[in-house]
């Protein structure tokens, strides 16, 4: 029988709890049967790179998930390098898998920036996008999706389809004031992270000395 799969891709530097709540609501909101997780090496709109390592920021990821039998890390963007556009990566997933179904999870403040990804409109085509919708927030803005539904370019003409989709995937999850920049950031001022990552993580973060510096941080 074909599943139900997400996919949630992040800079994740850390991970934090946020991106947890994210993945769960979207496993039972979507009724997924499954979420992969995808670091990516270096986000197209961060082209300062990450500042923690690939292999500890995979490491942090696999730590956060563990024990979730509905949750897989996926480092094919890690192993490929260089810059993870998602486009190409959610073609060569779907050209390995024809069976399962794909949607592709973000939080709103990604979709805002969403014309500025790369072929928007080609990855439109290929994938549900299931946009997180955060307690209190307005509801989720999709008109930055009409342009590529407007074109006139027959390839591009098909991602007017999964744009009316989009909207009956919303995540609503509560607001949760956590992002990694500020996870960095208190642990560069040595203020506390307890509750923010899951323990093992900030084990991890205080084991390899990670983000102690401020100078390492280009957020
Ligand atoms: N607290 C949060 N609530 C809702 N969505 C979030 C939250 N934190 C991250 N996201 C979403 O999770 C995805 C991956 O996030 P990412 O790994 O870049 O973490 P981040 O906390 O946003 O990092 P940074 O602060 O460095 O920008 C993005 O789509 C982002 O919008
Ligand atoms: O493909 C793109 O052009 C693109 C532009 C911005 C972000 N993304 C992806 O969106 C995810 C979240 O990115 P970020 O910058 O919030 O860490 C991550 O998987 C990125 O690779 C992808």
């Amino acid at each position: 029988m074909s599943k139900r799969i997400g996919i949630f891709g992040g800079s994740f530097d850390p991970v934090h709890l946020g991106h947890l709540w994210i993945a769960e609501s979207a496993r039972e909101s979507l009724s997924l049967d499954e979420i992969r997780w995808m670091p990516a090496a270096t986000s197209p709109l961060k082209p300062s790179g990450p500042v923690a390592s690939n292999e500890h920021r995979v490491q942090m990821v696999r730590l956060a998930i563990s024990g979730n039998p509905h949750f897989v890390v996926d480092d094919r963007e890690i192993r490929r390098g260089d810059v993870s556009y998602t486009v190409d990566t959610i073609a060569e997933i779907q050209a390995e898998n024809r069976l399962d179904e794909f949607f592709l999870i973000i939080g709103s403040d990604s979709l805002a920036s969403f014309n500025r990804w790369h072929e928007p409109a080609r990855l439109l085509g290929l994938i549900n996008l299931a946009v997180v919708q955060r307690g209190g927030d307005p509801p989720i803005n999709f008109d930055v999706l009409e342009p590529f539904a407007a074109s006139k370019e027959p390839a591009e003409k098909t991602a007017s389809v999964p744009i009316t989709r989009s909207h009956d995937h919303v995540i609503v999850m509560p607001v949760i004031e956590i992002s990694s920049s500020d996870l960095r950031h208190r642990i560069a001022d040595r203020k506390s992270i307890r509750y923010r990552v899951p323990a093992a993580v900030e084990s991890m973060i205080m084991a390899n000395q990670l983000y102690q510096s401020k100078d390492s941080d280009k957020s």
